[in-house]
Protein backbone atom coordinates (compact mmCIF):
# COMPACT_ATOMS: atom_id res chain seq x y z
CA UNK A 1 0.00 0.00 0.00
CA UNK A 2 1.41 3.00 -0.86
CA UNK A 3 2.58 5.27 1.97
CA UNK A 4 -0.13 8.59 0.94
CA UNK A 5 -2.98 6.03 0.72
CA UNK A 6 -2.03 4.53 4.31
CA UNK A 7 -1.36 7.86 5.64
CA UNK A 8 -4.66 8.91 4.45
CA UNK A 9 -6.11 5.92 6.61
CA UNK A 10 -4.36 6.07 9.45
CA UNK A 11 -5.64 10.16 8.97
CA UNK A 12 -9.32 8.69 9.16
CA UNK A 13 -9.62 5.99 11.69
CA UNK A 14 -6.30 6.33 13.58
CA UNK A 15 -5.65 2.83 12.55
CA UNK A 16 -2.98 1.11 9.90
CA UNK A 17 -4.97 -1.76 8.51
CA UNK A 18 -3.55 -5.18 10.16
CA UNK A 19 -3.88 -6.86 6.11
CA UNK A 20 -1.24 -4.47 5.83
CA UNK A 21 1.41 -7.02 8.50
CA UNK A 22 2.84 -9.84 6.58
CA UNK A 23 2.77 -12.80 8.58
CA UNK A 24 5.84 -14.34 9.73
CA UNK A 25 5.77 -17.39 7.02
CA UNK A 26 4.72 -14.99 4.39
CA UNK A 27 8.22 -13.76 3.32
CA UNK A 28 10.86 -15.79 1.78
CA UNK A 29 13.76 -16.60 3.56
CA UNK A 30 16.88 -14.47 1.99
CA UNK A 31 20.23 -15.39 1.57
CA UNK A 32 22.79 -14.13 4.47
CA UNK A 33 25.00 -10.68 3.97
CA UNK A 34 27.49 -11.07 0.78
CA UNK A 35 30.96 -10.29 1.48
CA UNK A 36 32.02 -6.80 2.00
CA UNK A 37 32.08 -4.38 -1.01
CA UNK A 38 34.92 -4.98 -3.01
CA UNK A 39 37.20 -0.80 -2.98
CA UNK A 40 36.85 0.77 -6.57
CA UNK A 41 33.15 -0.65 -7.18
CA UNK A 42 30.14 1.39 -6.84
CA UNK A 43 28.36 2.23 -3.33
CA UNK A 44 25.95 -0.96 -2.29
CA UNK A 45 22.61 0.56 -3.52
CA UNK A 46 20.89 2.97 -0.56
CA UNK A 47 17.40 3.90 -0.03
CA UNK A 48 16.34 6.31 2.09
CA UNK A 49 13.24 8.20 3.35
CA UNK A 50 12.93 11.06 5.95
CA UNK A 51 10.18 12.82 7.44
CA UNK A 52 9.69 15.62 9.84
CA UNK A 53 10.57 13.37 12.88
CA UNK A 54 12.26 10.14 11.55
CA UNK A 55 14.47 9.61 9.09
CA UNK A 56 15.20 5.79 7.14
CA UNK A 57 18.20 4.56 5.45
CA UNK A 58 17.68 1.33 3.87
CA UNK A 59 21.42 -0.56 2.95
CA UNK A 60 19.86 -2.77 0.33
CA UNK A 61 23.21 -5.15 0.02
CA UNK A 62 23.03 -5.82 3.53
CA UNK A 63 19.52 -5.58 4.17
CA UNK A 64 19.93 -3.12 7.10
CA UNK A 65 17.93 -0.08 7.43
CA UNK A 66 19.30 2.21 9.83
CA UNK A 67 16.68 4.09 11.56
CA UNK A 68 17.00 7.82 13.23
CA UNK A 69 14.53 9.81 15.56
CA UNK A 70 15.06 13.20 14.87
CA UNK A 71 12.24 15.14 17.33
CA UNK A 72 13.97 17.99 19.09
CA UNK A 73 14.13 18.73 21.73
CA UNK A 74 13.71 15.11 23.51
CA UNK A 75 11.71 13.13 20.60
CA UNK A 76 8.39 12.61 22.76
CA UNK A 77 5.78 9.97 20.85
CA UNK A 78 3.27 12.75 19.32
CA UNK A 79 0.39 11.41 17.51
CA UNK A 80 2.38 12.82 14.68
CA UNK A 81 5.58 11.16 15.52
CA UNK A 82 4.17 8.00 16.23
CA UNK A 83 2.31 7.83 12.73
CA UNK A 84 5.51 8.51 10.95
CA UNK A 85 7.10 5.82 13.12
CA UNK A 86 3.72 3.12 11.71
CA UNK A 87 4.53 4.55 8.20
CA UNK A 88 8.13 4.27 8.43
CA UNK A 89 7.85 0.44 9.73
CA UNK A 90 5.04 -0.28 7.25
CA UNK A 91 7.48 0.53 4.58
CA UNK A 92 10.66 -1.71 5.98
CA UNK A 93 8.24 -4.17 6.20
CA UNK A 94 7.07 -4.17 3.49
CA UNK A 95 10.16 -3.71 1.30
CA UNK A 96 11.46 -7.63 0.74
CA UNK A 97 15.02 -5.70 0.67
CA UNK A 98 15.11 -4.99 4.21
CA UNK A 99 15.71 -8.00 6.81
CA UNK A 100 16.10 -5.88 9.61
CA UNK A 101 16.17 -2.24 11.54
CA UNK A 102 18.44 -0.48 13.66
CA UNK A 103 16.79 1.86 16.03
CA UNK A 104 18.44 5.19 17.58
CA UNK A 105 18.09 8.86 17.82
CA UNK A 106 19.91 11.66 16.22
CA UNK A 107 19.17 13.88 19.07
CA UNK A 108 22.54 14.06 22.27
CA UNK A 109 21.24 12.60 25.20
CA UNK A 110 17.97 11.13 24.61
CA UNK A 111 16.57 7.92 23.12
CA UNK A 112 12.81 8.96 23.47
CA UNK A 113 11.40 10.77 26.55
CA UNK A 114 8.38 8.65 26.17
CA UNK A 115 4.71 9.55 24.88
CA UNK A 116 4.21 13.33 24.53
CA UNK A 117 2.38 14.41 27.99
CA UNK A 118 0.77 17.48 26.01
CA UNK A 119 -1.40 14.91 23.78
CA UNK A 120 -3.06 13.74 27.25
CA UNK A 121 -3.70 16.93 28.51
CA UNK A 122 -7.05 18.63 28.39
CA UNK A 123 -7.59 17.29 24.72
CA UNK A 124 -11.04 15.95 23.16
CA UNK A 125 -12.06 12.07 23.83
CA UNK A 126 -12.01 12.24 20.00
CA UNK A 127 -7.91 13.05 20.29
CA UNK A 128 -7.87 10.64 23.19
CA UNK A 129 -9.08 7.71 20.98
CA UNK A 130 -6.78 8.87 18.08
CA UNK A 131 -3.73 9.18 19.97
CA UNK A 132 -4.17 5.78 21.93
CA UNK A 133 -4.89 3.97 18.53
CA UNK A 134 -1.88 5.38 17.40
CA UNK A 135 0.28 4.11 20.62
CA UNK A 136 -1.20 1.02 19.85
CA UNK A 137 -0.77 0.90 16.28
CA UNK A 138 3.28 1.16 16.95
CA UNK A 139 3.25 -1.42 19.69
CA UNK A 140 1.74 -4.18 17.38
CA UNK A 141 3.78 -2.83 14.53
CA UNK A 142 7.41 -3.13 16.68
CA UNK A 143 6.17 -5.90 18.54
CA UNK A 144 5.08 -7.81 15.44
CA UNK A 145 7.45 -7.33 12.96
CA UNK A 146 8.99 -9.80 11.21
CA UNK A 147 12.34 -7.63 10.99
CA UNK A 148 15.14 -7.79 12.96
CA UNK A 149 14.92 -5.39 15.33
CA UNK A 150 17.93 -3.86 17.31
CA UNK A 151 17.45 -1.14 19.97
CA UNK A 152 21.08 1.33 19.45
CA UNK A 153 19.66 3.18 22.94
CA UNK A 154 22.06 6.43 23.06
CA UNK A 155 20.64 8.11 25.17
CA UNK A 156 17.68 8.38 28.55
CA UNK A 157 14.60 6.41 27.45
CA UNK A 158 11.53 6.77 29.90
CA UNK A 159 8.22 5.08 29.87
CA UNK A 160 6.81 4.78 25.84
CA UNK A 161 10.58 5.86 25.25
CA UNK A 162 11.30 2.36 27.16
CA UNK A 163 8.64 0.86 25.18
CA UNK A 164 10.36 0.85 22.10
CA UNK A 165 13.05 -0.64 23.21
CA UNK A 166 11.66 -2.82 24.99
CA UNK A 167 9.74 -4.37 21.91
CA UNK A 168 12.65 -4.82 19.73
CA UNK A 169 14.86 -8.10 19.86
CA UNK A 170 17.52 -7.12 21.16
CA UNK A 171 18.70 -3.55 23.40
CA UNK A 172 22.42 -2.43 23.30
CA UNK A 173 22.39 0.95 25.56
CA UNK A 174 24.89 3.35 25.74
CA UNK A 175 27.41 3.03 28.67
CA UNK A 176 26.78 6.09 30.65
CA UNK A 177 25.38 6.31 34.08
CA UNK A 178 23.98 9.54 33.52
CA UNK A 179 21.26 7.57 30.75
CA UNK A 180 18.22 5.61 32.54
CA UNK A 181 15.48 3.47 31.05
CA UNK A 182 12.56 2.10 32.61
CA UNK A 183 8.80 2.34 32.58
CA UNK A 184 8.30 4.95 35.25
CA UNK A 185 4.72 6.06 34.83
CA UNK A 186 3.80 5.78 38.57
CA UNK A 187 6.21 8.91 39.15
CA UNK A 188 3.79 10.34 37.34
CA UNK A 189 0.71 9.40 38.99
CA UNK A 190 -0.52 7.64 36.01
CA UNK A 191 -0.51 3.24 34.88
CA UNK A 192 1.00 1.46 32.45
CA UNK A 193 -1.28 -0.18 30.57
CA UNK A 194 -1.33 -4.44 30.27
CA UNK A 195 0.60 -5.07 27.34
CA UNK A 196 3.86 -2.30 28.22
CA UNK A 197 3.36 -4.62 31.58
CA UNK A 198 3.61 -7.84 29.25
CA UNK A 199 6.37 -6.47 27.32
CA UNK A 200 8.28 -5.78 30.15
CA UNK A 201 7.90 -9.05 31.99
CA UNK A 202 8.77 -10.99 28.56
CA UNK A 203 12.10 -9.47 28.82
CA UNK A 204 13.16 -8.87 32.68
CA UNK A 205 10.70 -11.49 33.97
CA UNK A 206 7.74 -10.90 36.61
CA UNK A 207 9.57 -9.91 39.75
CA UNK A 208 11.80 -7.50 38.32
CA UNK A 209 9.11 -6.11 36.37
CA UNK A 210 6.38 -5.74 39.62
CA UNK A 211 9.08 -3.60 41.95
CA UNK A 212 10.25 -1.54 38.98
CA UNK A 213 6.76 -1.11 37.27
CA UNK A 214 5.24 -0.15 41.70
CA UNK A 215 8.06 2.40 42.34
CA UNK A 216 8.72 3.71 38.76
CA UNK A 217 11.78 3.15 38.45
CA UNK A 218 14.45 4.62 36.39
CA UNK A 219 17.58 2.67 36.21
CA UNK A 220 20.73 4.06 35.31
CA UNK A 221 22.29 2.19 32.35
CA UNK A 222 24.47 -0.05 34.58
CA UNK A 223 21.39 -1.27 36.70
CA UNK A 224 19.21 -1.56 33.36
CA UNK A 225 22.34 -4.14 32.46
CA UNK A 226 21.89 -6.15 36.04
CA UNK A 227 17.93 -6.68 35.64
CA UNK A 228 17.92 -7.64 31.99
CA UNK A 229 16.47 -4.90 30.55
CA UNK A 230 19.06 -4.44 28.26
CA UNK A 231 20.94 -6.91 26.88
CA UNK A 232 24.55 -4.79 26.70
CA UNK A 233 26.53 -1.86 27.58
CA UNK A 234 29.00 -0.34 25.15
CA UNK A 235 31.11 2.87 25.04
CA UNK A 236 29.12 5.59 23.12
CA UNK A 237 31.37 5.65 20.12
CA UNK A 238 30.76 1.76 19.59
CA UNK A 239 27.54 1.73 19.84
CA UNK A 240 26.85 1.62 16.24
CA UNK A 241 29.46 -0.87 15.42
CA UNK A 242 27.77 -2.79 18.08
CA UNK A 243 24.81 -2.85 16.99
CA UNK A 244 25.85 -3.43 13.19
CA UNK A 245 28.00 -6.35 14.30
CA UNK A 246 24.81 -7.90 16.54
CA UNK A 247 22.25 -7.26 13.40
CA UNK A 248 24.86 -9.16 11.18
CA UNK A 249 24.93 -11.99 13.29
CA UNK A 250 20.77 -12.02 13.45
CA UNK A 251 20.88 -12.35 9.76
CA UNK A 252 23.18 -15.08 9.31
CA UNK A 253 20.14 -17.62 10.54
CA UNK A 254 17.33 -17.89 8.30
CA UNK A 255 14.65 -15.82 8.54
CA UNK A 256 11.30 -18.34 8.57
CA UNK A 257 12.93 -20.17 11.19
CA UNK A 258 13.38 -17.09 13.44
CA UNK A 259 10.82 -15.28 12.27
CA UNK A 260 8.15 -18.12 13.20
CA UNK A 261 10.41 -18.71 16.82
CA UNK A 262 9.71 -15.25 17.01
CA UNK A 263 6.09 -15.11 16.47
CA UNK A 264 5.95 -18.19 18.82
CA UNK A 265 7.40 -16.27 22.07
CA UNK A 266 5.30 -13.21 21.27
CA UNK A 267 1.77 -13.64 19.96
CA UNK A 268 -0.28 -14.45 22.79
CA UNK A 269 0.86 -11.18 24.11
CA UNK A 270 -0.10 -9.57 20.79
CA UNK A 271 -3.33 -11.01 20.33
CA UNK A 272 -4.20 -10.10 24.02
CA UNK A 273 -4.03 -6.15 22.64
CA UNK A 274 -5.86 -7.13 19.34
CA UNK A 275 -8.68 -8.64 21.10
CA UNK A 276 -9.03 -5.78 23.85
CA UNK A 277 -8.37 -3.05 21.68
CA UNK A 278 -11.26 -1.04 21.92
CA UNK A 279 -11.82 -1.73 25.55
CA UNK A 280 -8.26 -0.63 26.00
CA UNK A 281 -8.83 2.76 24.61
CA UNK A 282 -11.93 2.80 26.51
CA UNK A 283 -10.07 2.38 29.58
CA UNK A 284 -7.35 5.04 28.43
CA UNK A 285 -9.54 7.76 27.87
CA UNK A 286 -11.65 7.31 31.05
CA UNK A 287 -8.27 6.73 32.85
CA UNK A 288 -6.91 10.39 31.47
CA UNK A 289 -9.68 12.43 31.54
CA UNK A 290 -10.00 12.18 35.73
CA UNK A 291 -9.82 15.09 37.16
CA UNK A 292 -6.85 13.77 39.43
CA UNK A 293 -4.74 12.27 36.55
CA UNK A 294 -5.04 15.58 34.93
CA UNK A 295 -3.92 17.51 37.56
CA UNK A 296 -0.80 14.92 37.97
CA UNK A 297 0.04 15.09 34.59
CA UNK A 298 0.36 19.02 34.65
CA UNK A 299 2.49 19.10 37.50
CA UNK A 300 4.63 17.24 36.59
CA UNK A 301 5.04 18.85 33.21
CA UNK A 302 5.37 21.68 35.55
CA UNK A 303 8.15 19.96 37.55
CA UNK A 304 9.82 19.38 34.50
CA UNK A 305 9.66 23.23 33.80
CA UNK A 306 10.88 24.13 37.14
CA UNK A 307 14.10 21.50 37.37
CA UNK A 308 14.82 23.27 34.05
CA UNK A 309 15.35 27.23 35.11
C1 LIG B 1 -7.10 -1.31 36.34
C2 LIG B 1 -6.00 -0.46 35.75
C3 LIG B 1 -6.49 0.48 34.70
C4 LIG B 1 -5.32 1.10 34.03
C5 LIG B 1 -5.75 1.84 32.82
C6 LIG B 1 -4.49 2.37 32.15
C7 LIG B 1 -4.85 3.27 31.06
C8 LIG B 1 -3.61 3.96 30.50
C9 LIG B 1 -3.15 5.11 31.33
C10 LIG B 1 -2.18 6.04 30.66
C11 LIG B 1 -0.92 5.37 30.27
C12 LIG B 1 0.05 6.33 29.71
C13 LIG B 1 1.37 5.71 29.55
C14 LIG B 1 2.40 6.79 29.45
C15 LIG B 1 3.58 6.60 28.95
C16 LIG B 1 4.56 7.69 28.83
O1 LIG B 1 5.48 7.57 28.08
S1 LIG B 1 4.37 9.12 29.75
C17 LIG B 1 5.81 10.08 29.48
C18 LIG B 1 6.86 9.76 30.48
N1 LIG B 1 8.05 10.52 30.21
C19 LIG B 1 8.81 11.06 31.16
O2 LIG B 1 8.56 10.94 32.33
C20 LIG B 1 10.00 11.85 30.70
C21 LIG B 1 9.92 13.27 31.12
N2 LIG B 1 11.07 14.02 30.64
C22 LIG B 1 12.28 13.98 31.23
O3 LIG B 1 12.52 13.31 32.22
C23 LIG B 1 13.32 14.85 30.61
O4 LIG B 1 12.70 15.78 29.78
C24 LIG B 1 14.37 14.07 29.79
C25 LIG B 1 13.71 13.17 28.75
C26 LIG B 1 15.26 13.22 30.72
C27 LIG B 1 15.27 15.09 29.05
O5 LIG B 1 15.82 15.98 29.95
P1 LIG B 1 16.47 17.36 29.42
O6 LIG B 1 17.39 17.07 28.30
O7 LIG B 1 16.97 18.07 30.60
O8 LIG B 1 15.25 18.12 28.74
P2 LIG B 1 14.08 18.93 29.47
O9 LIG B 1 14.51 20.34 29.65
O10 LIG B 1 13.59 18.21 30.67
O11 LIG B 1 12.92 18.84 28.36
C28 LIG B 1 12.93 19.67 27.20
C29 LIG B 1 11.51 20.05 26.86
O12 LIG B 1 10.79 18.86 26.52
C30 LIG B 1 9.63 18.76 27.36
N3 LIG B 1 9.35 17.32 27.56
C31 LIG B 1 10.16 16.41 28.10
N4 LIG B 1 9.58 15.20 28.10
C32 LIG B 1 8.37 15.35 27.54
C33 LIG B 1 7.29 14.43 27.27
N5 LIG B 1 7.36 13.13 27.53
N6 LIG B 1 6.19 14.95 26.69
C34 LIG B 1 6.10 16.26 26.39
N7 LIG B 1 7.09 17.18 26.64
C35 LIG B 1 8.20 16.70 27.21
C36 LIG B 1 10.01 19.49 28.63
O13 LIG B 1 8.88 19.87 29.32
C37 LIG B 1 10.78 20.66 28.06
O14 LIG B 1 9.84 21.58 27.53
P3 LIG B 1 10.12 23.16 27.56
O15 LIG B 1 10.30 23.53 29.02
O16 LIG B 1 8.92 23.76 26.96
O17 LIG B 1 11.38 23.36 26.78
Amino acid sequence: MAAATLARRIGRSGVLPLCCRLPAWDRAARPPPGPAQPPGLPLAPCRSFSNNKIQVELDESSGVAMMKFKSPPVNSLSLEFLTEFSISLEKLENNKACRGVIITSALPKIFSSGLDITEMCGKSIEHYTEFWRAVQEMWLRLYGSNMVTVAAVNGSSPAGGCLVALSCDYRIMAENPKFSIGLNEAQLGIVAPFWFKDTFVNVVGHRIAERSLQLGSLHPAPEALKLGLVDELVPEEKLMEKAAAVMAQWLALPDHARQLTKTMMRKAVLDRLVAHREEDIKNFISFVSKESIQKSLRMYMEMLKKRKS
